[in-house]
């Protein structure tokens, strides 16, 4: 399998304007996501997975180490990765389709081919009643799959997901979650997921890349045993209360311990 994503060694110090402070928030960062794989950064708060995915955005440089996306340097410079936020950041003055269509046609695809894919896309997973509305009307689950639809479609090969469900209620993050896996499984994007959700983690990913406080470090690689497709059934199985617990563990703050 080929690598979309290869960070190599990435350190971000920040400094204040006057050079007089410094803060190291990442700390020799290494890990690549293959092609077709879901890859999940999980890590205690502030230990540096936004200014990570700054980092591979290219919208803040690293200090020192390197990012290519197949095989190509791409440290410093955007456009290369789909990005879903953690809020849907949909135009408010746009209709859904519009939302879809302006951002592939920024990605540089035809206004027509987006227009259709956008059409298609909302077609199957059942939002075709809202295509011509404006997003204040639908819900927060609604906007995210809108959200996450975006950047399904876009054209780049890989998919960034910062904590998409994190401004969502406990029933409809695990709607989502269900919804996100089984439109995952039959597309298979290669994504690069933060949460701080361990079941979340769990439930979607191949691989879980555990990172300690900052400045983080990856502490652990945790390869997610479970066949595919899966489903939240999973929740119940041993060997997943097991493992949720192994990752419970390693990411308590040495004070609770
Ligand atoms: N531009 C900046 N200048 C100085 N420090 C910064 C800057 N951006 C982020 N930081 C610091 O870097 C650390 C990591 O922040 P970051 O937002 O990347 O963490 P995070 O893991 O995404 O946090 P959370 O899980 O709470 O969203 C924090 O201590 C933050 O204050």
């Amino acid at each position: 399998m080929s690598a979309v994503l290869e960070v190599s060694h990435l350190t971000k110090i920040f400094k204040n304007d006057r050079k007089t402070h410094e803060k190291s928030v990442l700390d020799d960062i290494s890990f690549h996501v293959d092609e077709g794989e879901f890859v999940t950064l999980i890590g205690p708060s502030g230990s540096g997975k936004t200014t990570l995915f700054h980092l591979i955005g290219g919208l803040e440089l690293p200090t020192s180490g390197d990012i290519s996306i197949h095989g190509v340097s791409t440290v410093g410079s955007r456009g290369h990765i789909a990005y879903m936020p953690q809020q849907a950041s949909l135009m408010p003055w746009l209709t859904i389709e519009a939302n879809i269509v302006l951002s592939l046609t920024i990605a540089g695809i035809g206004q027509r081919e987006a227009r259709e894919l956008a059409r298609e896309w909302l077609g199957r997973v059942g939002l075709e009643g809202v295509a011509d509305s404006y997003p204040d009307v639908l819900s927060g689950g609604m906007q995210q799959r809108v959200s996450f639809l975006r950047a399904l479609l876009s054209p780049q090969k890989l998919m960034c997901l910062d904590e998409p469900f994190s401004a969502l209620d406990a029933l409809t993050r695990q709607h989502m979650q269900a919804w996100l896996l089984s439109l995952w499984e039959s597309n298979r994007r290669s994504v690069l997921f933060v949460t701080h959700s361990i079941e979340e983690a769990l439930l979607l990913s191949d691989r879980i890349l555990v990172l300690s406080a900052a400045p983080a470090a990856i502490v652990r690689e945790v390869r997610v045993p479970f066949a595919r497709p899966r489903s939240e059934t999973l929740w119940g199985d041993p060997a997943f209360i097991g493992l949720k617990q192994e990752l419970y563990e390693m990411l308590r703050p040495a004070s609770a311990l």
